[in-house]
C-alpha cells in the first residue's frame, strides 16, 4: 500500500464528498437487511395462520405491514445506493481526471532526453491503463469494502442473535470461497496482464502497418505482413483463451459454495426447526443471508486483486512522477531576449549514445545577423539549433545568449524568443490555419494570412476547397513535403520571435521557392537573430556568415564571398552545385 499512498492526498481534497459516500453505503447496506426479516415474518405469518395460531384477518395486516416495509426499505435502499454511486464513484471520476492531468503536465515538463529513454505506448499506457486501475481503487474498491464490512458486521451479528448455531453453518464455506477467489482473480490478472501485453503488440504492429501502408505495398510486402499478423493475432487468441478458462472458473466456483452454504442452513435449519429451536420464517431469513453474504465474501478476494493491481499501476505512475526534469528553469522573473548569441569552446555529448556531436565549437551571432550553418548529414547541425533551443543543457563550453549563460535565462522567455523550424516538420490534425497559429494564440485571420504569404504558402493553401480550414493530417488532406516545411516556416514567422532558427527546412522547396522565401525572410530578420541550416549553397549564400562543420567541428568560418575564395569545403560544394545548377 506504500505507493498508493500518494493519492490520500486527492482523499483528502475530496473528503467531503467521501464521507459522505461512506455514511450512505453504511445506511443503504442497513436497509438491506429489512428484506429478509419481513420475508421471514411473511414466512412465520403464513405458516401461523395454517396451523391456526391467527385467524386470517391478523395474518392480513401483519403481511400488509411486512410488504410496506419490504417496499419503503427496499426503494430506500435503492435510493441510497444510488446516491452512494453518485459520490464514491463520482469521485473516484474526479480522481482520475486530477491524476490524468498531473501526469500529462508531467510529462510536458520532462525534457527530450526522458522521451528518448522511454517508449511512446509505455507512456500512453500509464497515463490511460494504469491511471484506470488506480482508479478501480479509489472507487469501486472502497464503495465494496466499506459496503462488505457493513454487511458483514450487521448481517452476522444479527444472524448470531437469531440463530448462533445455524450461522456458524451458514457462513463456514464463505472464507473458502474468499481464498479461492483471491487465488483466482491473481490467476486472472497474470493472465490478463500477458493479454493486455499481446494487445499492446498487435496495436503497435497494426498501426505501424497502416502509417508503413505504402512502403508494404511498394515492396510487395502485403503477405509477410498478413502472416506476421496472423501469427501475433494467434499468440493474442492463445492467451485470450487460457484467461476465459481460468475466467470460467470464477462463477461455478460461486455457485457451488452458495450452494453448499444453502444445503447446510436447510439440512441444519430444518432440523432445529423440528427440534422446535428457531423458526421456519428463520430458515428463509438465513438463506436469504447467505445469498446475500455471497457476493461481498468473493469480492474480498476479487478487490484485493485490484489493490495490488492498483498499488502496481500507482507504482508505474509515480516513477515518471518523481522524474525530475533534465532541464530545469532556474530563474523565476522573466529575462527578455536580445539574440545575441556565442558558443565558446563548446563540446557536447548525447549521453544515451556517447555520441560527441559538437567539438569545441566557437562562434557568435549579434542580433539583427544570420548565421547560416553547412555541414554533411551528422556533423552537429541539429544538435546546434537543439542547444539554443536549451532542449540540452551545455556541459563543457558556454554557451551565452545576451552575455548570459542560456541556463540563467528564464526558460518561458528562452523558448518564448524562439521560432524554431524543425527538420521534420510536424503538423498536428487540426486545421491549417490552427497549425500556423500554434505558437500565437491571439493571430488574427490576417496575421495567419500574411505568414503564410512570407513563407510562399498562400497560394498553395488558397487552392484547396476549405482554404485555411482544411484539416490536415489523418483525417484529413496530406501535404506534400515542401508545403509541410512552408506551413512549419509560417508558424515560425507568425510568432515575431526574437531568434529563428531553421532545420533544413527548405530542402523539400524547389530552388525557385527557396529563394523567394529567403527574399522574404531578408525582410523579416532586419531585427532578428536567424540562423539558417542547410545543405544547400543557395540558402547560405546571402548569411552575414557562414560557418561550416564536419564531425562536430567547425572547419570552415566566414562570408560567402571570403569562403568562394579559400580552398576547402565550402568552394566545393559551391562549385558541385552550380554544376548541377547548370547542368
Ligand atoms: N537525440 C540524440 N541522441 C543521441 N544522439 C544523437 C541525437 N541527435 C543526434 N545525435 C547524433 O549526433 C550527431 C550529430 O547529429 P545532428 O542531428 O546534430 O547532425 P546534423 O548535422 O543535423 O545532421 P543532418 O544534416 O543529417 O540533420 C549524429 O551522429 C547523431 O547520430
Amino acid at each position: 500500500m506504500k505507493e498508493l499512498k500518494y493519492l490520500n492526498a486527492y482523499f483528502i481534497k475530496y473528503r467531503g464528498r467521501l464521507l459522505l459516500g461512506l455514511l450512505v453505503t453504511i445506511i443503504a447496506a442497513i436497509f438491506k437487511l429489512v428484506v429478509p426479516r419481513e420475508v421471514g415474518n411473511i414466512v412465520n405469518s403464513v405458516r401461523r395462520n395454517l396451523e391456526g395460531e391467527i385467524d386470517l384477518s391478523t395474518m392480513q395486516s401483519e403481511l400488509l405491514t411486512s410488504i410496506l416495509f419490504l417496499i419503503g426499505a427496499t426503494l430506500l435502499s435503492a435510493l441510497f445506493t444510488f446516491i452512494m454511486r453518485q459520490t464514491i464513484i463520482v469521485v473516484s471520476r474526479y480522481i482520475e481526471f486530477d491524476l490524468k492531468n498531473e501526469v500529462f503536465q508531467q510529462y510536458q515538463r520532462l525534457s527530450l532526453a526522458f522521451y528518448k529513454k522511454n517508449r511512446t505506448g509505455d507512456l500512453m499506457n500509464r497515463i490511460s491503463e494504469d491511471v484506470s486501475k488506480v482508479r478501480m481503487y479509489t472507487g469501486p474498491a472502497l464503495m465494496y469494502s466499506t459496503t462488505t464490512i457493513t454487511l458483514f458486521f450487521v448481517v452476522i451479528s444479527y444472524m448470531l442473535y437469531t440463530a448462533p448455531i445455524l450461522t456458524l453453518y451458514a457462513v463456514a464455506p464463505l472464507p473458502i470461497l474468499s481464498i479461492l477467489i483471491y487465488k483466482l482473480s491473481i490467476a486472472i490478472h497474470k493472465r490478463s496482464t500477458i493479454v493486455q501485453q499481446y494487445l499492446s503488440k498487435l496495436t503497435t504492429f497494426t498501426q505501424e502497418s497502416f502509417s508503413g501502408i505504402a512502403v508494404i505495398k511498394a515492396y510487395g510486402m502485403e503477405g509477410r505482413t498478413n502472416i506476421n499478423f496472423e501469427e501475433l493475432a494467434k499468440g493474442s487468441k492463445d492467451k485470450n483463451v487460457d484467461l476465459a478458462r481460468v475466467q470460467a472458473l470464477f462463477f461455478p466456483l460461486m455457485i457451488l459454495l452458495i450452494g453448499i452454504s444453502n444445503i447446510s442452513v436447510v439440512y441444519i435449519g430444518g432440523n432445529q426447526f423440528i427440534d422446535g429451536k428457531i423458526d421456519f420464517g428463520t430458515i428463509v431469513e438465513f438463506l436469504i443471508y447467505v445469498n446475500m453474504l455471497t457476493w461481498p465474501v468473493a469480492i474480498v478476494g476479487w478487490v484485493s486483486s485490484m489493490v495490488q493491481q492498483a498499488e502496481a499501476s500507482q507504482k508505474r505512475i509515480n516513477e515518471f512522477l518523481s522524474e525530475v526534469p533534465k532541464i530545469q528553469n532556474n530563474t523565476k522573473e522573466k529575462t527578455p531576449v536580445k539574440g545575441a548569441i556565442a558558443f565558446n569552446n563548446l563540446s557536447f555529448t548525447y549521453n544515451d549514445t556517447n555520441i560527441t556531436a559538437l567539438k569545441d565549437v566557437s562562434f557568435t551571432v549579434n542580433p539583427g545577423e544570420t548565421l547560416a550553418i553547412i555541414g554533411n548529414t551528422g556533423s552537429g547541425k541539429s544538435t546546434i539549433l537543439e542547444l539554443i533551443g536549451r532542449l540540452y543543457d551545455v556541459e563543457k563550453g558556454m554557451l551565452t545568449i545576451d552575455k548570459e549563460p542560456i541556463s540563467n535565462l528564464n526558460l518561458d522567455s528562452l523558448r518564448g524568443a524562439i521560432g524554431y523550424v524543425p527538420q521534420d516538420a510536424f503538423l498536428f490534425s487540426d486545421t491549417i490555419g490552427k497549425n500556423i497559429k500554434f505558437g500565437k494564440d491571439d493571430a488574427t485571420e490576417e496575421d495567419i494570412i500574411e505568414a503564410a504569404k512570407k513563407a510562399s504558402v498562400h497560394n498553395n493553401i488558397i487552392d484547396f476547397t476549405k482554404g485555411y480550414e482544411t484539416i490536415l493530417g489523418e483525417r484529413g488532406i496530406t501535404l506534400s513535403g515542401g508545403q509541410k516545411q512552408r506551413v512549419s516556416i509560417a508558424r515560425a514567422i507568425i510568432k515575431n520571435p526574437k531568434i529563428l532558427l531553421f532545420d533544413d527546412c527548405l530542402s523539400a522547396v524547389d530552388t525557385e521557392t527557396e529563394e523567394e522565401i529567403l527574399q522574404n525572410l531578408y525582410a523579416i530578420s532586419k531585427d532578428k537573430t536567424t540562423i539558417i541550416v542547410s545543405h544547400r549553397v543557395s540558402s547560405a549564400k546571402n548569411a552575414d556568415k557562414i560557418i561550416v562543420l564536419e564531425d562536430g567541428k567547425i572547419i570552415q568560418q566566414g562570408s560567402h564571398n571570403e569562403l568562394v575564395n579559400l580552398e576547402g569545403y565550402y568552394k566545393e560544394l559551391y562549385a558541385k552545385q552550380l554544376s548541377e545548377k547548370e547542368m
